[in-house]
């Protein structure tokens, strides 16, 4: 069975949980009994963060001591510590030809001593790597060194707007400076806490979606090296948070609150700067509807019209609101706006059912049997067009609401869009949504399929009752099936699909996932890509927080 490889670091134990954030320890008490932690990369003492004068509304956030922390998921309970590096022991076979490091960025610190944020989406950029080595794993994490999180820790409370969370203002003056840097961005975030890219020219970014928030970081040491600029003058402030990056191309989409609409840009790799592709003018609504992502085909960017669209009202606020920066106006209908990659123009445009979505799965172009460009179908991560998903996100009812039956229903949304001018597109779920939980989030394909005809999705997916996904699903788009993977009371985070070199099989390949266990500890899973059954997992010295997105770096 197993092939037991022996870590140079201390064994771990089983430890209570201290929920307090610790910098740079030398020796670790996080496994019970102080020990020396060789692989604690760096040596500076303890520093635990102190109090903050300023609470929390209390009717929106519980404080610490309300909320049972003992009884708290690991997935939702912040980093223990700023940085961790060590070599983790692998039970099972970890493939010899899987040679690089998946990197998974996510918002892994989501408080400030004792004020708590609210949203999932608030927490400070945790970043973990995995580095696979002739069949050897080594783990680290470490936090992004963003403006906004090292003001944080060096003034002891909030300085800058993150998703849900915004500074308070004392009085009247400081509210009309505030508005002013709002304005200008200063105040936005720069908090890259949703993905990370590999760049055409091996550069890795991570990201959210404030353009400042583009952080360049070391894939080996995870040292954050410094900001992104974009060298154009495309202005703006904010963009997808999930732009299509392959070896030759990067896309993304930048929304215009002010004449409502989408720039479609595109940046070779070795460039900073973004050329404009086209533009698109929004059909319904006040303002564009949020773009967090959106997909391709071979020659196509698909521009999704979301009907829960940006709300600069709702930016400017200090509170949040019912759907933080944005608005759902389904009178304002959904759309789909398709233009051509090589040329900047529409070539349909069509108002489809309402949808909510956050993450696209795929898109390709379907053909008559003269070659011809018949539709366009897009595939996405489909909330069945109720936005309660947004307010399920936060930290008090992924906590609060642990094991009960709350997670919306969602399915695998299948856009059909027809590109000979005829008005509407349809929606419709691709596979039965109890093959997989009625759950269906955080998804990758194998990335040689990106914008081609494609069979396999893999997603996370509901075993119920549960308040947030807690599966791992393989979804066979043309058996309209699927294999699901869980544990009892385990979180695990987005499957990420690595290729095997030379594989002719779409599926031949692993998958990657990172589990956060219901008793506070976690590890690193590996599925074969084909049978969906586990290969390997290797534990980690303790639980992780939950995290988004990831990316993979062949080794050299
Ligand atoms: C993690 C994730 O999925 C989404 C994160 C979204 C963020 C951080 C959005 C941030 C924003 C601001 C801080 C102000 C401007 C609007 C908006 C882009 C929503
Ligand atoms: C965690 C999440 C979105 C993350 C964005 O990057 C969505 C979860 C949806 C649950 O079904
Ligand atoms: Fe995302």
């Amino acid at each position: 069975m197993a092939s037991l490889r022996i870590s140079p670091i201390a064994p771990f134990n089983q430890s209570k949980r201290i929920d307090t954030f610790h910098r740079g320890k030398q020796e670790s008490s996080l496994f019970g009994k102080t020990f020396p932690n060789k692989a604690l990369i760096e040596n500076r003492p303890m520093l635990t963060i102190s109090k903050v004068a300023t609470n929390p509304p209390s009717e929106v956030v519980a404080n610490q001591e309300d909320e049972n922390v003992n009884e708290r998921h690991v997935a939702w309970t912040s980093v223990r510590q700023e940085r961790w590096q060590g070599e983790l022991q692998v039970q099972g076979e970890i493939p010899q030809w899987l040679n690089g490091t998946y990197l998974r960025n996510g918002p892994g610190l989501w408080h400030i001593g004792d004020y708590n944020f609210r949203h999932l989406f608030d927490g400070y950029a945790t970043l973990v790597r995995l580095n696979f080595h002739t069949g050897r794993l080594v783990m680290g994490h470490r936090q992004i060194e963003s403006d906004a999180y090292k003001a944080s820790q060096k003034n002891q409370k909030l300085c800058y707007r993150e998703f849900s969370e915004a500074p308070k203002t004392d009085n009247f003056l400081a509210y009309m400076g505030d508005l002013a840097k709002l304005l200008s961005g200063a105040s936005l975030t720069d908090n890259a806490n949703t993905g990370v890219v590999k760049l055409g020219d091996g550069r890795v970014v991570c990201l959210t979606e404030t353009q400042k928030g583009s952080i360049v970081i070391d894939p080996d040491t995870l040292d954050t090296l410094g900001k992104f600029e974009y060298s154009d003058n495309l202005g703006g402030l904010i963009h997808s948070a999930h732009p299509i990056v392959t070896d030759t191309d990067f896309i993304t989409l930048l929304p215009d609150l002010i004449n409502p609409g989408y720039t479609v840009v595109r940046m070779e790799p070795g460039s900073n700067e973004r050329k404009v592709i086209g533009r698109v003018n929004c059909r319904g609504g006040p303002s564009p509807g949020w773009v967090h992502s959106f997909p391709v085909t071979k020659h196509y960017v698909v521009v999704p019209e979301m009907p829960l669209r940006y709300c600069a009202q709702n930016l400017l606020k200090a509170e949040p609101t019912p759907l933080y920066k944005f608005e759902w106006h389904p009178e304002s209908k959904g759309f789909m706006h398709i233009m051509c990659k090589a040329s900047g123009k529409i070539v349909a445009s069509v108002e489809v059912p309402l949808f909510v979505t956050f993450h696209y799965i795929n898109a390709y172009e379907e053909t008559d049997e003269d070659g011809r460009v018949t539709a366009v179908i897009v595939d996405c991560c489909e909330h069945n067009a109720d936005t309660n998903i947004l307010q399920n996100l936060t930290l008090q009812n992924l906590r609060t609401l642990n094991g009960q039956d709350v997670l919306p229903d969602a399915r695998v949304g299948r856009f059909r869009i027809p590109i000979d001018g005829s008005p509407n597109g349809s929606l419709e779920a691709a596979l039965d949504p109890n093959e997989h939980g009625r759950g269906m989030d955080m998804c990758s394909i194998n990335p040689n399929f990106l914008g081609k005809k494609y069979r396999y999705a893999y997603a996370c997916g509901a075993e119920r009752p549960c308040n947030f996904p807690n599966t791992l699903t393989k979804i066979d788009l043309v058996e309209k099936k699927a294999k699901n993977w869980s544990e009892e009371g385990s979180v695990p985070s987005e499957p990420f699909f690595v290729a095997r070199p030379g594989a002719t099989e779409e599926d031949d390949g692993v998958v990657i996932s990172m589990i956060s266990e219901k008793n506070g500890d976690g590890f690193a899973l590996v599925l074969d890509g084909t049978t969906f059954e586990e290969i390997a997992r290797a534990k980690f010295p303790y639980g992780l927080p939950y995290g988004l997105h990831g990316a993979w770096v062949p080794n050299n």
